[in-house]
C-alpha cells in the first residue's frame, strides 16, 4: 500500500519552544526547519509513500520542503495541530478519496525511509494505527487507511489518547501501559516491525537532540547543529 504522509510544522519562530534551553533562540528556527527537512527528505524518500504533505503557514518553510518534493498545504484553520491535520487530511481525500492517510511528526531528524516502511506496512491491516514516541508518552505517528477518518489527538500524552480512541497501537504495546516505549525491542517482534527507533525519536529537548545525534541525523540536522554544545 502506498501512503500519503501528513507533515504539520509550525510557524519556525514559534516551533521547538522546548528546544531554547539547549539550543538558544538565535539556532531554535533553523532547527526547527533541519529537523522538518531531514523528516520530509527521509519520508519523500520512503518506498511505502506515494505522497507528502507538508501543513504549515511558514513560508520560508514551504518553500524548503516544496524543493524537497512535498506538496504544501496552508494552515487553514490555524487552530493548532489536530485541525490542521485533520484539515489535511480532508484536503487529501477530497482529491483521492480511497488514499491511506498517515500524520507524522516533523521533528524526525534520525528517520530512516526503510524504518517507516516497515511502520506503515505494518499500520496496512488496521483502520487506524498508531506510532508511540521515544518517550512512551507521545506519538509520532497516526494511520488511516481508506475510509477511515484520521481523528488525530496529538499533543501531550497522545499515546493513551490514540489508544482510548481505538488506534491500534505499533510495536508491540500493552494495552494499559503509560512508560516508555521499553519492552518493544522484544515486543516488537509481534508485528515485525522491530523498535523502530528513527521513527520514535522525536527532538523536543536537548536530551532528545542529543539521542538523535547518536541515532544518527540527516544532512540538514548534522550541518545545522555542527558545533552546538548541548548542555546536560
Ligand atoms: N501546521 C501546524 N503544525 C503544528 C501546530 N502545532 C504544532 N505543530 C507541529 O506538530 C508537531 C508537534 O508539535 P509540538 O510538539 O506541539 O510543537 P513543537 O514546535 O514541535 O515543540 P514545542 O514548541 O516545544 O512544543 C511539530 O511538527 C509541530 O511543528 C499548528 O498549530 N499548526
Ligand atoms: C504533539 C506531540 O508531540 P510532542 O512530543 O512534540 O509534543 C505528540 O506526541 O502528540
Amino acid at each position: 500500500m502506498q501512503w500519503t504522509v501528513v507533515i504539520p510544522l509550525k510557524p519556525l519562530e514559534r516551533a521547538k519552544s522546548r528546544l531554547a534551553p539547549a539550543a538558544g533562540d538565535g539556532l531554535r528556527p533553523a532547527l526547527a526547519l533541519a529537523f522538518a527537512q531531514d523528516t520530509v527528505a527521509a519520508t519523500v524518500a520512503c518506498p511505502s509513500v506515494r505522497d507528502v504533505v507538508v501543513v504549515t503557514d511558514d513560508v520560508r518553510a514551504g518553500r524548503e520542503l516544496a524543493a524537497l518534493g512535498a506538496h504544501v498545504v496552508p494552515d487553514a484553520p490555524g487552530d493548532g495541530l489536530n485541525a490542521a491535520l485533520a484539515h489535511a487530511a480532508r484536503q487529501v481525500r477530497s482529491r483521492h478519496p480511497e488514499a491511506p492517510v498517515a500524520a507524522l511528526n516533523a521533528d524526525l531528524p534520525a528517520l530512516r525511509p526503510g524504518e517507516l516502511a516497515r511502520v506503515l506496512d505494518a499500520a496496512v491491516p488496521f483502520p487506524r494505527a498508531f506510532l508511540p514516541d521515544a518517550a512512551g508518552i507521545g506519538t509520532t505517528l497516526l494511520t488511516a487507511g481508506p475510509g477511515t477518518e484520521l481523528r488525530p489527538r496529538f499533543g501531550g500524552p497522545s499515546r493513551a489518547r490514540h489508544r482510548d480512541s481505538g488506534a491500534v497501537e505499533l510495536g508491540g504495546g500493552q494495552a494499559g501501559t503509560t512508560g516508555p516505549a521499553d519492552a518493544d525491542a522484544t515486543a516488537g517482534a509481534a508485528d515485525g516491525i522491530g523498535y523502530a527507533g528513527s521513527v520514535r525519536q522525536d527532538v523536543d529537548t536537548g536530551d532528545d537532540l542529543r539521542a538523535a545525534l547518536a541515532l544518527g541525523v540527516g544532512p540538514h540536522t548534522a550541518a545545522a547543529a555542527a558545533g552546538l554544545l548541548i548542555p546536560d
